[in-house]
C-alpha cells in the first residue's frame, strides 16, 4: 500500500531537472565584496560541478549594486566550458550591451509583480520596465541571444505585502510575449508556502506553458524545499538556486539567500531525478565560498557533508 502510493506521487514528478546555479551573481550582489580572484575560483568550481547554467555576474549600475561592479572581469577570468550557460542580469541596453562585450552567452531582464518593487529594484514603474526590455529583447534577437525573464515578489512583496496571482500572471505573460524564452518566477523574499505557491502558479500556467517557467525561492522562512516540491509536482523542471544558499536582495531587507543548491541536489537525488551536478562537488564549492566569506553555510546539506568529511580525515 505505502509502495503503490510513493510510486503514483512520483509519477507526477519530471524525470530530469535542470538548475541554474545563481549564486555568483544572486549570491554575492549581497555579501560583502568578494575579490575578483573569489569570484573566478567559484564560477569554475561550479564549472566543474555538472551544472549547466551558471548566472555569472550582471551589468547594473555599480551605484546599485557595486558587488556586481566587476562583472565583465569575472566573465573575463573564468575557464569556460563551452557546453555551459554563462548567463547576466542586465537590465537595460547598456547592461545588455555591457553583457555581450564580456562574452556572456546569455542574458536576462528582470521585472516584478509588485509597482513598489519594481520602483525600488531599478526606478520605474512595470510599464516602464517592460519598455525598458523591448530593445534588449530586439536587439538580443538580432544578435541571436537567449533572452530569460525574471519576475520577482511573486508571493509576497517587502513594501506592499501580497501579491496577487493575477499581476505575476500579467507581468510573467508580457515577458514571454516579448519573446523571453523563459519566465523565472522569483519569491524574492522567501515568505511563499506551498498553498500560495500553487495558486500563483495555477494562476501563470494559464497563460505561460509549464516547459517555459522556473522557479526561483530563497529560503528565509525555511519553505523553499516545500514550494520546490510544489512546483515539481506541478510539471515545473527548472529551478534557480545559490550554492550554500549565498545572498539575499539588496532592495529586500532582511531576505535570505536562495535556497541552497546542495539542498536542491540532494531533493532530487532522493527523488531519483536526474539534474546532472555532483553533491560532493557543488558541495565543495559552497565550503570554499564560505570559507572565502568567512561565514557558515546557510546549507544544511553542504555542513553534514563537511562534518563527514572532516570525521574521515578529508576523505568524502
Ligand atoms: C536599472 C538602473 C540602471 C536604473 O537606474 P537609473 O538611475 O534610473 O538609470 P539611468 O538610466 O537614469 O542612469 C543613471 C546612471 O546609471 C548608469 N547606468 C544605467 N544603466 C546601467 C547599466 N546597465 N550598467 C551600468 N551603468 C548603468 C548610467 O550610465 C548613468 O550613469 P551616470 O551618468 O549617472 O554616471 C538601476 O536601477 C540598476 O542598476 N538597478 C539594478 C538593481 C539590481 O541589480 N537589483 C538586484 C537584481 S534583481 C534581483 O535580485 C531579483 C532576482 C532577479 O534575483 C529575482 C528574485 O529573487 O526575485
Amino acid at each position: 500500500m505505502a509502495l503503490t502510493l510513493q510510486m503514483k506521487t512520483n509519477a507526477a514528478l519530471p524525470d530530469q531537472v535542470r538548475i541554474v546555479e545563481v549564486g555568483p551573481r544572486d549570491g554575492l550582489q549581497n555579501e560583502q565584496a568578494v575579490s575578483l580572484e573569489a569570484k573566478i575560483a567559484l564560477v569554475n568550481a561550479l564549472s566543474a560541478s555538472g551544472l549547466q547554467v551558471i548566472e555569472t555576474g550582471a551589468f547594473v549600475s555599480p551605484k546599485w549594486v557595486p558587488q556586481m561592479a566587476d562583472s565583465a572581469a569575472v566573465f573575463a577570468g573564468i575557464s569556460r566550458n563551452p557546453q555551459l550557460t554563462y548567463s547576466a542580469l542586465t537590465p537595460n541596453l547598456q547592461g545588455y550591451q555591457a553583457a555581450l562585450a564580456a562574452g556572456a552567452s546569455e542574458v536576462a531582464v528582470f521585472g516584478a509583480a509588485s509597482e513598489a518593487f519594481t520602483q525600488k529594484n531599478i526606478n520605474c514603474s512595470i510599464a516602464e520596465s517592460l519598455e525598458r526590455f523591448a530593445p534588449v529583447l530586439a536587439q538580443a534577437h538580432a544578435d541571436g541571444i537567449r533572452v530569460r525573464g525574471y519576475v520577482s515578489c511573486v508571493v509576497g512583496c517587502p513594501y506592499q505585502g501580497e501579491v496577487d496571482p493575477a499581476d505575476v500572471a500579467r507581468v510573467a505573460k508580457a515577458l514571454y510575449q516579448m519573446g523571453c524564452y523563459e519566465i523565472s518566477l522569483g519569491d524574492t523574499i522567501g515568505v511563499g508556502t506551498p498553498e500560495k505557491v500553487r495558486r500563483m502558479l495555477d494562476a501563470v500556467l494559464e497563460v505561460v506553458p509549464k516547459a517555459k517557467l522556473a522557479v526561483h525561492f530563497h529560503d528565509t522562512y525555511g519553505q523553499a524545499l516545500a514550494n520546490i516540491y510544489q512546483a515539481l509536482h506541478m510539471g515545473i523542471n527548472v529551478i534557480d538556486s545559490s550554492v550554500a544558499g549565498l545572498g539575499g536582495c539588496p532592495y529586500a531587507a532582511g531576505a535570505s539567500g536562495n535556497v541552497a543548491t546542495e539542498e536542491v541536489v540532494y531533493l532530487l537525488n532522493g527523488l531519483g531525478i536526474e539534474s546532472g551536478v555532483d553533491l560532493q562537488k557543488i558541495a565543495q564549492a559552497g565550503w570554499a565560498i564560505s570559507d572565502v566569506l568567512g561565514k557558515t553555510s546557510s546549507s544544511k546539506v553542504g555542513l553534514a557533508l563537511r562534518a563527514r568529511c572532516n570525521d574521515n580525515n578529508g576523505k568524502a
